[in-house]
């Protein structure tokens, strides 16, 4: 028996962060959704009594350090699962590009395990053991748009927002996410307004929501790597109707209305970046 599923990208369209904890961690508010930019996951029986990972990027691990290698060793030891799996990984979403790549597919072997292993867990319990892995796996094990708090794996399920064209350009460089955090400076951000987000997708009001995107992770990320910031000034130039940099970084995002529009700012961009895409929202829950 195999199972194929599909593990799509994240962006944010709003991050905050609060405060840091004391277990380190930062305290964040967070809207999240999802776009049709996706990885896909193989997972097949395996006689021998292992998990093994196969992933299609040379540079992605392939051991214990794969998120999806996770997923599947905290579900086998917690349900004293005695059968072995292949996990085999194709991926398409750039890695520590700030699209969650990984914890999606990590949430994708948690769904995909719960039918081959017959675990009858509920979606609510997946997400739960999911935030074990990493901040972001629980809201990618729900996918659609969410508010998301605590260290990100709080899930509250808002509406999707307005069907739009997402352009992602990343620069060729990879971002640590606990540098990022590392180095913000919590004393002068400019906060996004969470609430009036929230409010502008309720009433699919498309211009306030890209009049307010905001990331306060951007300070910190363009300082790193100024070619970031140089991106984010290039797609609005192109014309895109909202710009913002997804999560840690690198990958910025443009929101675009209009297939004229799309075309010429993704024509543009890719004068300047290798890595571009044109992909549309997909703000709803497929589970
Ligand atoms: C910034 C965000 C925004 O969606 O995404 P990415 O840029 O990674 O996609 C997330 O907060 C990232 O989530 P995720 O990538 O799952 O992070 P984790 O593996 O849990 O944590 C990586 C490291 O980031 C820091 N971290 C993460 C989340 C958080 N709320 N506070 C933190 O300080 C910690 O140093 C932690 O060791
Ligand atoms: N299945 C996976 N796909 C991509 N990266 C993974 C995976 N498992 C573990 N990793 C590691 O996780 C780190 C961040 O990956 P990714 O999820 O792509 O980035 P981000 O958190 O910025 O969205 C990388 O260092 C990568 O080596």
């Amino acid at each position: 028996m195999k199972i194929s599923l599909k593990a799509p990208a994240k962006i944010n369209l709003s991050l905050d962060v609060l405060h840091k904890r004391e277990d380190g961690f930062h305290e964040v508010e967070m809207i999240m959704t999802t776009v049709d930019l996706a990885d896909r996951i193989e997972l097949t029986r395996l006689e021998e009594n292992r998990i093994k990972v196969d992933v299609s990027e040379g540079f992605v691990p392939n051991d214990h350090r794969n998120l999806a290698y996770q997923a599947a060793k905290l579900l086998k030891d917690r349900y004293n699962v005695s059968e072995g799996v292949l996990i085999h990984i194709r991926k398409n979403i750039p890695v520590s590009a700030g699209l969650a790549g990984g914890s999606s597919d990590a949430a994708a072997t948690l769904r995909g395990l719960n039918e081959l292993w017959n675990l009858q867990l509920s979606i609510d319990e997946l997400a739960s053991l999911g935030a074990q892995i990493g901040s972001d796996v629980s809201f990618c094990v729900y996918g659609g748009t969410a508010l998301a708090t605590g260290r990100g794996e709080k899930i509250k399920h808002i509406s999707a927002p307005p069907p739009c064209w997402v352009i992602l350009a990343k620069p060729p460089i990879g971002v640590s996410t606990a540098e990022v955090y590392r180095n913000l400076k919590l004393e002068h951000l400019k906060h996004p307004n969470i609430n009036q987000m929230i409010s502008a997708i309720d009433n699919a009001d498309y211009p306030l929501i890209c009049s307010e995107l905001g990331n306060v992770l951007e300070t910190v990320t363009f300082k790193l790597y100024p070619q970031v910031q140089r991106i984010k000034e290039q797609m609005i130039r192109f014309g895109a109707d909202g710009v913002l940099m997804s999560g840690s970084g690198p990958t910025v995002f443009g929101l675009v209305k209009h297939e004229s529009r799309m075309l010429r700012v993704y024509n543009g961009l890719r004068g300047f970046c290798n890595d571009v895409y044109a992909v549309r929202v997909m703000g709803e829950r497929y589970y």
